[in-house]
């Protein structure tokens, strides 16, 4: 994010709190905020800012299958999910990098998967009333011959990551199940089904 708030004629921030600065940043904004009825208030609102990421569905047409990543999420294990073992598609940090190497980068280092051309879908953002992330998704084709390498992260960096080969039938029904339970995975598997990407053998 950009160190200089941003403003409008409607918004004008008036101070910027680091709450904490550990791994990720936390701030607490204030600000001034004239509603549609002209009136204005003074807000406070925390966000959590960790970057920018992206995400991409690799798919093979011929297989009529996708590539996700099972990792253990400690957020999400704390929150509900049994095991804390999530499938999701490969995704990543920017880091300082644009966001199409920056998927090239995370595709290969989590599954292995060296893919050259990948399509930009959509860009969102993830979790807007408390996160100020920004996740480019992209897609690509994949094929057996693309794999250089086993994936699996950086275990230096406590990345212990899974590489599994799911076909599209599969990944429909395990979103149904309660089994693919990753918003931005759920979102590119169903983009794969609406524009005709997978399942159309
Ligand atoms: N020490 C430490 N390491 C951390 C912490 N939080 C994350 N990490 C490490 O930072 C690295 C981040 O890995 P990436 O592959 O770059 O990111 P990601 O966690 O997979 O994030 C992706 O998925 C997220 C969830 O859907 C997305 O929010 C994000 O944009 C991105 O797509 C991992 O090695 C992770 O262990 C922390 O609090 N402490
Ligand atoms: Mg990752």
């Amino acid at each position: 994010m950009t160190s200089r708030p941003p403003s409008t004629e409607n918004v004008a921030i008036e101070n910027v709190e680091t709450l904490s600065d550990n791994w990720y940043v936390l701030r607490k904004y204030t600000f001034r905020y004239r509603r549609r009825d002209g009136s204005e208030q003074r807000l406070s609102r925390e966000a959590y800012d960790r970057g920018n990421g992206a995400a991409i569905l690799l798919y093979n047409r011929e297989k009529n299958s996708l590539i996700l990543t099972r990792q253990f999420r400690l957020p999400a294990f704390v929150n509900g999910l049994d095991d804390g073992m999530l499938l999701e598609v490969p995704a990543g940090l920017l880091d300082d990098d644009d966001p199409a190497s920056a998927i090239r980068r995370e595709a290969e280092e989590e599954t292995g998967f060296r893919v050259r051309d990948v399509i930009p879908v959509f860009t969102a953002y993830t979790s807007p009333g408390s996160v100020t992330e920004q996740l480019h998704f992209f897609a690509a084709e994949y094929a057996d011959r693309d794999r250089v390498g086993a994936g699996g992260g950086h275990a230096g960096e406590g990345e212990d990551i899974e590489v599994i080969e799911v076909g599209f039938d599969e990944a429909m029904a395990m979103i149904e199940r309660g089994e693919i339970v990753d918003l931005k995975t759920i979102a590119l598997i169903y983009h794969a089904a609406i524009k005709g990407l997978l399942g159309n053998s």
